[in-house]
C-alpha cells in the first residue's frame, strides 16, 4: 500500500480566503518545487534548512503566479515524516489552482483524502488512534469534544493501551517459555502477579468501555427532541435556545411540518435540538407524515422535552379554571401522553416543559406543580419561551443528564466505535484468561487467549491493521489532511 511518490493538495478550504496553503509531501517534494520558486537572492530551496520559511515568487516559465511564503520541512522531521514543502499563497482560487496544476504537470500527484495523515501513520509519526483523533479534532465544535480529541491526538489513550499491552506481552512471553519446558513442570510466570495484572487490565478496559456511552454522545452532540401538541411553543423554544429565528412560529396550530434540527453548546457540551411537528389527530397527509417523524425522533433522542401550554388550562382571570382543584386526568389530558412516553422509554430522561407561564398566575403555577409532582420519573421545568424566562434553568437540568464526571476527572473517554469494539473483544479474551487461570487451564491454551487479547489491543493503535481498514479510516478525512 505504501508509496512515497510526491503528493500535492490544497490544505486550506477551497474558495477565496486571505491565504491558501498548498502542501506537497514525498521524497521529491523539495527538488520538485524548487525550480518554481524565485527569491531576491536566488535562494535554492534544496539547500535550505528544515523548518524554515522563505519569501519569493512562484513562477511558471515567464509568468509570475503569485508572491508567496514557502516553508521547507525535511523528512523525517515533518508532519508526514517525509520531505514537505508548503506554499502559502494568496487565497485566490485561481492562483491556488494554477500552482497546483503547475505541480501536477511536473511530477506531483493529487493526494487522496487523508493521505498526508496516512503517511504520518505509516511513517510512525502517529499511531492509528492518534491519526483518527486528527479527524475528530477538526470536526470538534465544542469544548468537550475538542478536549477528548486533543487528548487522544496527543497519545493519552494510546499510551494507556500500549502500557497494558506491554505488560500483558511480558506475561505472554513467560507463559510461552513455560511451554518450552513442559516436561519440567516449571512456572516462570508468577500466577499471583498474573492474576493481579489481569484484574487491573479488566478494570481499565471496563472503565474505557463504559466511557463510550458518554464519549459517543459528546462527539455527536446529545439529541434532544422537543415534542408536544401543536401551538404549545416548541418552535419558539427552539429559537430561544438557539438565540436565532431558526423555525417559523405562528399562532396557527400545525405550523411546523418537518423536523428542524440545530446544534448548540451548553456548558461546553454539544446538544442537538430537534423541533418537531405538533402531535395531534390529523387528516392532513403531510402533517401526518411530520407527526410520524416526531415519533421517530423521540425514539432516537437522548432526552425528550414534552411541552405543554399552561395557558390553555389555566387562563388568567378565569378563576373557575383553577378555583377547585380538578381531577388531574380531566384537567390535563396531556398527562396520558406523558405517561405513554415514560412507559415506552423508561430509561430516557423526560422533561415536562410547562410553557407560557407568563400567561398564568401564581395559583395556577402552584396547582400545576402539585399535579405534575405526582407523576413519577419526570423532571418539570416551568418557563416562557417567548419571554425568555426559565431557559437557563432548563439548560442546567439538561447538563445534569450528561455524566460529565469523567470529563472533569480528565479520565480517558473513548468516542470511536472501532475502539469500542476492539476493547469489548479484548475484555472478552482477558476474562477467558482469568477464568482459565482459576480453573487450571493448561498454559498452551492460556497463551492462545492472551495472544487474542494482544491482537485486539494492537487493532486500536494500529500495530495490527489492514489496507481495507486504513482505506476506510482515511477515506473519511478531507483532502489535504
Ligand atoms: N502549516 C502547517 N500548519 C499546521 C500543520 C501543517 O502540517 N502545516 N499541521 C498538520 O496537521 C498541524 C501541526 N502539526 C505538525 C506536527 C508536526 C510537525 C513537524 O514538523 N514535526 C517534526 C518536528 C518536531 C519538532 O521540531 O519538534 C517531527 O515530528 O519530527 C509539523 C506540524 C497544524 N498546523
Ligand atoms: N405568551 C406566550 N406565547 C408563547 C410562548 N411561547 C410561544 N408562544 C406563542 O405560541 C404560539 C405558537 O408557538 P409555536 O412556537 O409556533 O408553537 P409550536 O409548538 O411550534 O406549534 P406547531 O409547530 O404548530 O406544532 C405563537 O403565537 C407563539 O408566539 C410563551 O412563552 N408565552
Ligand atoms: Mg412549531
Amino acid at each position: 500500500m505504501f508509496n512515497s511518490d510526491t503528493i500535492v493538495a490544497l490544505a486550506t478550504p477551497a474558495g477565496a480566503g486571505a491565504i491558501g496553503i498548498i502542501r506537497i509531501s514525498g521524497e521529491g517534494a523539495i527538488s520538485l518545487a524548487a525550480p518554481f520558486f524565485k527569491s531576491i537572492r536566488n535562494k535554492d530551496l534544496k539547500k535550505q534548512k528544515s523548518h524554515t520559511v522563505h519569501f519569493g515568487q512562484i513562477v511558471d516559465a515567464d509568468t509570475i503566479l503569485d508572491e508567496a511564503l514557502v516553508s521547507v520541512f525535511k523528512g523525517p522531521h515533518s508532519y508526514t515524516g517525509e520531505d514537505v514543502v508548503e506554499i502559502s499563497c494568496h487565497g485566490s482560487p485561481y492562483i491556488q489552482q494554477q500552482i497546483i496544476q503547475l505541480l501536477l504537470r511536473n511530477g506531483c500527484r493529487s493526494a487522496h483524502a487523508g493521505e498526508f495523515t496516512l503517511r504520518a501513520f505509516l511513517n510512525g509519526k502517529l499511531d492509528l488512534s492518534q491519526a483518527e483523533a486528527v479527524a475528530d479534532l477538526i470536526a470538534a465544535d465544542n469544548e468537550a469534544s475538542h478536549q477528548i480529541a486533543m487528548q487522544q491526538m496527543r497519545g493519552g489513550f494510546s499510551n494507556e493501551i500500549k502500557k497494558l499491552r506491554d505488560e500483558l506481552l511480558d506475561f505472554a512471553s513467560l507463559i510461552e517459555l513455560e511451554l518450552d519446558f513442559a516436561e519440567e513442570d516449571v512456572e516462570f510466570a508468577d500466577r499471583t502477579q498474573f492474576t493481579d495484572l489481569l484484574n487491573r487490565i479488566s478494570t481499565v478496559l471496563k472503565r474505557l468501555i463504559d466511557s463510550f456511552a458518554v464519549g459517543n454522545v459528546i462527539k455527536n452532540g446529545i439529541p434532544v427532541a422537543i415534542v408536544g401538541e401543536p401551538n404549545v411553543g416548541k418552535s419558539t423554544l427552539l429559537n430561544a435556545l438557539l438565540n436565532e429565528d431558526r423555525a417559523l412560529v405562528s399562532e396557527i396550530a400545525g405550523t411546523t411540518r418537518d423536523t428542524i434540527e440545530d446544534d448548540i453548546s451548553i456548558g461546553g457540551i454539544g446538544f442537538r435540538f430537534i423541533d418537531t411537528a405538533g402531535i395531534r389527530e390529523t387528516k392532513d397527509i403531510v402533517e401526518g407524515m411530520g407527526i410520524q417523524k416526531t415519533f421517530e425522533k423521540i425514539e432516537k433522542a437522548q432526552v425528550v422535552l414534552y411541552l405543554v401550554d399552561s395557558s390553555r388550562f389555566f387562563p388568567k382571570r378565569n378563576p373557575s379554571a383553577f378555583g377547585m382543584p380538578p381531577q388531574a386526568g380531566e384537567l390535563f389530558p396531556q398527562l396520558q401522553e406523558i405517561e405513554k412516553i415514560r412507559k415506552n422509554y423508561p430509561e430516557k430522561p423526560l422533561v415536562v416543559v410547562v410553557n407560557k407561564i407568563d400567561q398564568i398566575d401564581r395559583d395556577a403555577k402552584a396547582n400545576l406543580n402539585s399535579i405534575l409532582s405526582k407523576v413519577e420519573g419526570i423532571v418539570v421545568q416551568m418557563l416562557s419561551a417567548k419571554r425568555n424566562v426559565g431557559l437557563e434553568e432548563l439548560q442546567t437540568k439538561l447538563l445534569e443528564f450528561v455524566n460529565t464526571g469523567a470529563l472533569k476527572n480528565n479520565d480517558t473517554i473513548i468516542t470511536n466505535t472501532r475502539h469500542y469494539n476492539s476493547l469489548l473483544k479484548a475484555l472478552e479474551e482477558v476474562e477467558k484468561v482469568q477464568l482459565g487461570l482459576t480453573s487450571g487451564v493448561p498454559s498452551d491454551l492460556l497463551a492462545i487467549d492472551i495472544r487474542q487479547a494482544l491482537y485486539h489491543f494492537g487493532e486500536i493503535t494500529g500495530e495490527i491493521t489492514s489496507d481495507d481498514l486504513l482505506g476506510n479510516i482515511f477515506a473519511n478525512f478531507c483532502i489535504g489532511k
